[in-house]
C-alpha cells in the first residue's frame, strides 16, 4: 500500500551522528532531507523528531511512546541499525500503523567471530593471564598453572540457531569440534546441514563443554540462564552470550563464577550497559567481558547503515522493506 508523504523531500531523523555515512548519503541521494541528532539526548530527540517522515535509530535506549507522540501522526517508517530490536514495542508501532525494520543477517559473522574469540577467551583463561602479569605473578616454571580447556573434541551447545547461531556452528567446522548441540523452538534443517543436533534445552544443559547464547530477548528468553540453568552446566563448562544482557540472570553467573559451579564465561553484552568500570563482574578472574562489539566492524556496521537507509527508502516509498520486523 502506498504510503502518504507528508513532506516533500521527506524528513528523515538520524537519532545519532556516528552512524556510518554510507546510509546518510544514500538517503540524501534518493532526495530525503536529513537531520541528524548531534548529542543523542532524549531532549533533543523529542524536539528533532516533531514532524519527521522516519526515523533512523541507532540507540540502546528504548523507543518509548512519548518519541511517537512527539513525532506526530505523519511518522510511518523506522529503520533500527541493529538486529535486535527489543527496545521496540511492537504492538504500539502496529497500533499506530508504523513500519519497523533491522539489520539481521549482515552482522552474523561479525558477532558470530566474538562468540568463538569469547569462547576460546574464556577456556584458555585470558582474563586471569592478563591479571597475573600486571600484578607480577607469572609463574612460568609451574607446569600446572593456567590450564584451559580444549574446544578441540568438546560438546558445544547454541542456543539459538539463527543467522548468528548458524554461522557460530559454522566456524566450529575448524576447530574439531566432537559435536555442536542447538536447541530452539523447533528443529531446523540448517541445523542437518550444519551437521548439529537438535536436543532439549536440558540436555543441552548438561551434555555442553562450551554454551553459546545467540537468541533475541524476548519475554520468553528473559532471565532464561538462571541459577537453576548454571546448576545443570558441567563444572568444567563455559558460558558465552552475545546476545542481550537481560537473556543472563546475572548475580546468578556472577554466583556460579565464584563458586565454581561452571568453569569460565565470556559476555559481550550484560546489565547495566555501559558496565559501571567498578562492576565486580570486572575482578572476576574466569571471566572475560567485552564491551557490545559483536557488530563492531567496519564493514559490518557499513552494511548496518546502508541496510537501515534501505528499509527507511522502501518503508516511505510504499514497499515492502528488504527486512521488516512489524
Ligand atoms: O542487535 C544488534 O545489532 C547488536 O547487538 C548491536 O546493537
Amino acid at each position: 500500500k502506498q504510503l502518504t508523504i507528508m513532506n516533500n523531500p521527506p524528513k528523515v531523523l538520524v537519532t545519532n551522528p556516528t552512524v556510518p555515512s554510507i546510509g546518510i548519503e544514500l538517503l540524501t541521494e534518493k532526495g530525503c532531507q536529513v537531520i541528524i541528532v548531534e548529542n543523542e539526548s532524549r531532549e533533543e530527540i523529542l524536539k528533532k523528531v516533531k514532524g519527521v517522515d522516519a526515523v533512523f535509530w541507532f540507540s540502546h535506549e528504548k523507543f518509548s511512546n512519548d518519541i511517537l507522540d512527539a513525532a506526530g501522526s505523519q511518522l510511518k517508517v523506522i529503520g533500527t541499525m541493529s538486529a535486535g530490536y527489543n527496545h521496540f514495542n511492537l504492538d504500539e508501532l502496529k497500533k499506530r500503523g508504523i513500519k519497523l525494520g533491522n539489520t539481521p543477517k549482515v552482522l552474523n559473522e561479525a558477532v558470530a567471530d566474538v562468540a568463538i574469540l569469547l569462547s576460546l577467551a574464556a577456556s584458555r583463561r585470558i582474563q586471569e593471564g592478563r591479571l597475573a602479569i600486571e600484578n607480577n605473578q607469572w609463574k612460568n616454571t609451574d607446569a600446572q598453572w593456567l590450564l584451559g580447556t580444549d574446544i578441540a573434541n568438546s560438546t558445544v551447545g547454541i542456543i539459538g540457531l539463527g543467522g548468528i547461531g548458524q554461522a557460530i556452528a559454522k566456524r566450529l567446522k575448524g576447530f574439531d569440534v566432537k559435536q555442536v548441540l542447538y536447541t530452539g523452538h523447533k528443529e531446523k534443517p540448517e541445523g542437518e546441514e550444519l551437521g548439529a543436533k537438535f536436543v532439549s534445552l536440558d540436555t543441552l544443559n548438561r551434555e555442553s563443554d562450551f554454551i553459546i547464547v545467540a537468541v533475541p530477548l524476548t519475554n520468553e528468553t528473559n532471565g532464561m540462564c538462571n541459577e537453576d540453568f548454571f546448576s545443570k552446566m558441567k563444572k568444567t563448562a563455559v558460558f558465552i552470550n552475545v546476545s542481550r544482557g537481560q537473556v543472563v540472570d546475572q548475580p546468578a553467573l556472577i554466583d556460579a563464577l565464584k563458586n565454581g559451579t561452571i568453569f569460565a564465561a565470556g559476555l559481550d553484552v550484560m546489565t547495566p550497559e555501559p558496565l559501571p568500570s567498578d562492576h565486580e563482574m570486572l575482578k572476576l578472574p574466569n571471566l572475560v567481558v567485552l564491551p557490545h562489539i559483536g557488530s563492531a566492524t567496519k564493514n559490518t556496521r557499513d552494511a548496518m547503515s546502508t541496510l537501515t537507509a534501505q528499509n527507511i527508502l522502501r518503508g516511505l516509498g510504499g514497499e515492502e522493506m528488504f527486512t521488516p520486523v512489524v
